[in-house]
């Protein structure tokens, strides 16, 4: 899929939407508490208007000699400054709960926008891979960022105040309002370096995290560890580390560059505009009121646009989160489909014409003019080397991956005719690198179920059996009611046992219109592997409107299916029943007998058995 028109930088539009979005969303999570900040912060933009008001009250008051208006002066500053100080706390504590909330909030869109792209395409495409890395470490500025916006709004506010103050000494002493520009103007420079090196650094960082967690996670590191892989692969990590933090390092210097010029520039100017009141203050066109003005009022201008530049900078990590999130939110809108519902029962098979498949990025096809009628109430097997395309053949059967060339039809009508959700829903599958689900054993069959929900017990019952795992799952402590899994302080099943859950959990649904079987019983010796298909095949009550496709390497699993297809080099090299293929003699009579061989003792081994 080609990426959508949202890029990198989002149009205006496209921001006030999701600020808007996350407004609401913000407001759902909690109205009381985003009232409570919502009046704390405009009461933190009347506390810097009192703050400011009151000092040029003072100079006034000074002026006049009036005790009430010194009085009035005081008090206003008092409880401007009262304000400030009772509010910011507890609006900075507010901000961060509701943030926290909202993030959790953002992260499951994310989430779900995600899991909502109908192919796996995406899954394996480093630049969105690298877009969604960046948007999930943002999710935080971007939960914040509607209250840094307005933050930033009070914050100018209360520039603007300081600078009105500061023209009623003269209109000259307006121009400190420029002084504002520089640092505002190098600030955005800096954080436009920076969300250039968080981007850059994006790929580092995957690679980084991917390969520390192959050292630590469970299922790895036992391999990484006896192979001495761990130690080449900590290397990589911080080898990736360095490059990503080296980017960081390198924008940070450009970054504290930009600001530092801008600062300098202010300083500059504001001792320049300090001479300017002195001067006047010398030659009696301004009072000693007036240069304590410019003086106070000039140092809170510093610490205001201080402050701006650093909402205005969370602001942009903010948009830079944001403009990801539109991209996401376009780019899975883009890869849904509508379509027309699955047949719930198969009547006319699954076909495929010249399908062909290129993996996103890969310089050549992986499946190349693929022709295939699965008719319904057979088993398919599909056989070939490693590396011959089976596994890809069966991903695009299920619609994880959606042919790039020819066409797949279910019964006649074509797949990318058919809603991807509903035709998921009518597949059920078990893969050789199958999901230890931690839950109750019959829960973790149960889930096998279409969309949302779980399978019936006696449908679960069944299942078990079939896969061969009613025995072991009986003898569990509390049977099938026993929590698996150790990280849940459960009971821990050998692999061969997990693999025949995963199988039960695919059997489920007998009367799904297509059964993936994808090396599912890897973990499982040749002879249980035999007795559980044996049992499958005898066994099709159910399965007669349903295609079974069944990849192994197994030849004695393989001979009991209705229709063989060997693959070869991505192509369909030959197919048809074991008979006639073994009559052939071709590439599948080849790989028969080389494995029958295999099991065959030589004539004089065998004459020294009992
Ligand atoms: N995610 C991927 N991205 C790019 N190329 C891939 C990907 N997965 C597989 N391939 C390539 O597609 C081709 C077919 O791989 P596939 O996994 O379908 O083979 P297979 O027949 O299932 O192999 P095996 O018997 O080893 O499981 C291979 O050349 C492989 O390198």
């Amino acid at each position: 899929m080609t990426e959508p028109r949202t890029t990198r930088t989002a149009p205006l539009a496209g921001r006030v939407f999701v600020l808007g979005h996350l407004v609401r969303l913000t407001w759902r999570t909690d109205r009381t508490m985003t009232l409570l900040l919502t009046a704390l912060m405009l009461s933190q933009t009347v506390a810097v208007a009192l703050t400011g008001l009151s000092q040029r009250w003072l100079v006034d008051s000074v002026g006049l000699d009036t005790l009430s208006g010194l009085v009035g002066a005081v008090a206003a500053g008092a409880v401007g400054y009262a304000l400030t100080a009772a509010c910011g706390r507890v609006q900075a504590n507010i901000l961060v709960d509701l943030s926290d909330r909202v993030d959790v909030k953002i992260s499951e869109e994310v989430l779900t926008s995600v899991a909502t792209i109908p192919s796996l395409d995406h899954l394996e495409t480093p630049g969105l891979l690298n877009r969604l890395s960046v948007l999930r470490r943002g999710t935080p500025a971007l939960s914040a960022s509607a209250w840094r916006l307005a933050d930033a709004a009070a914050t100018v506010t209360s520039v603007v105040i300081s600078v009105w103050l500061l023209m009623d000494v003269s209109v000259l002493m307006g121009l400190l309002a420029l002084l504002t520009l520089p640092p505002l103007w190098t600030g955005h420079r800096a954080q436009a370096v920076l969300r250039a090196a968080r981007d850059a650094g994006a790929e580092h960082q995957r690679l980084e995290r991917g390969l520390h967690h192959l050292c630590v996670d469970s299922a790895t590191s036992q391999e990484a560890r006896i192979t001495g892989a761990g130690a080449v692969l900590d290397e990589e990590a911080d080898r990736a580390w360095t490059a990503s933090v080296r980017t960081l390092y390198r924008a940070d210097l450009v970054a504290s560059c930009w600001r530092l010029a801008g600062w300098a520039c202010f300083t500059v100017s504001y001792l320049g505009a300090l001479a300017l009141v002195l001067h006047l203050a010398l030659q009696g066109s301004a009072t000693l009121g007036d240069l304590m003005l410019a003086l106070t009022l000039g140092s809170r201008l510093r610490s205001q646009v201080r402050i701006t530049v650093d909402s205005l900078g969370k602001v942009s990590e903010a948009c830079q989160a944001l403009s990801h999130y539109l991209w996401l939110r376009a780019y899975a809108r883009e890869a849904r489909r509508s379509g027309a519902s699955a047949p719930r029962t198969l009547t006319g098979g699954i076909r495929l014409d010249a399908v062909s498949f290129t993996y996103p990025g890969a310089a050549t096809p992986a499946l190349t003019g693929i022709d295939l009628d699965l008719r319904p109430g057979t088993t398919v097997a599909l056989v070939g080397d490693n590396g011959a395309g089976k596994s890809t053949l069966v991903n695009l059967l299920i619609g994880m991956h959606e042919p790039t060339g020819g066409t797949m039809t279910v019964d006649g009508v074509p797949v990318t005719a058919i809603a991807p959700e509903s035709w998921r829903d009518r597949c059920t599958g078990a893969f050789q690198d199958f999901v230890a689900f931690e839950l109750t054993a019959r829960e973790s069959v149960a889930v096998g179920a279409p969309g949302d929900t779980c399978a019936p017990p006696e449908a679960v019952d069944d299942a078990l059996r079939r896969a061969g795992a009613d025995r072991f799952v009986a003898a569990l402590p509390d049977a099938g009611d026993t929590q698996l899994g150790r990280v849940h302080g459960g009971v821990e099943l050998s692999r061969g046992q997990w693999q025949r859950v995963a199988l039960a959990r695919a059997f489920v649904r007998r009367d799904a219109a297509l059964m993936v079987l994808d090396e599912p019983t890897a973990a499982l010796d040749p002879q249980a592997e035999h007795d559980l298909y044996e049992r499958f095949t005898q066994e099709t009550g159910g399965r007669e409107s349903g295609v079974t496709v069944l990849v192994t390497h197994r030849f004695s699993t393989v001979y009991m299916a209705d229709h063989i297809v060997v693959l070869e080099k991505g192509r369909v090299s030959e197919q048809g029943t074991h008979d006639a293929l073994m009559d052939r003699r071709g590439r599948y009579w080849k790989l028969f007998t080389t494995q029958a061989r295999g099991y065959t003792l030589p004539e004089a081994d065998r004459k020294e058995e009992p």
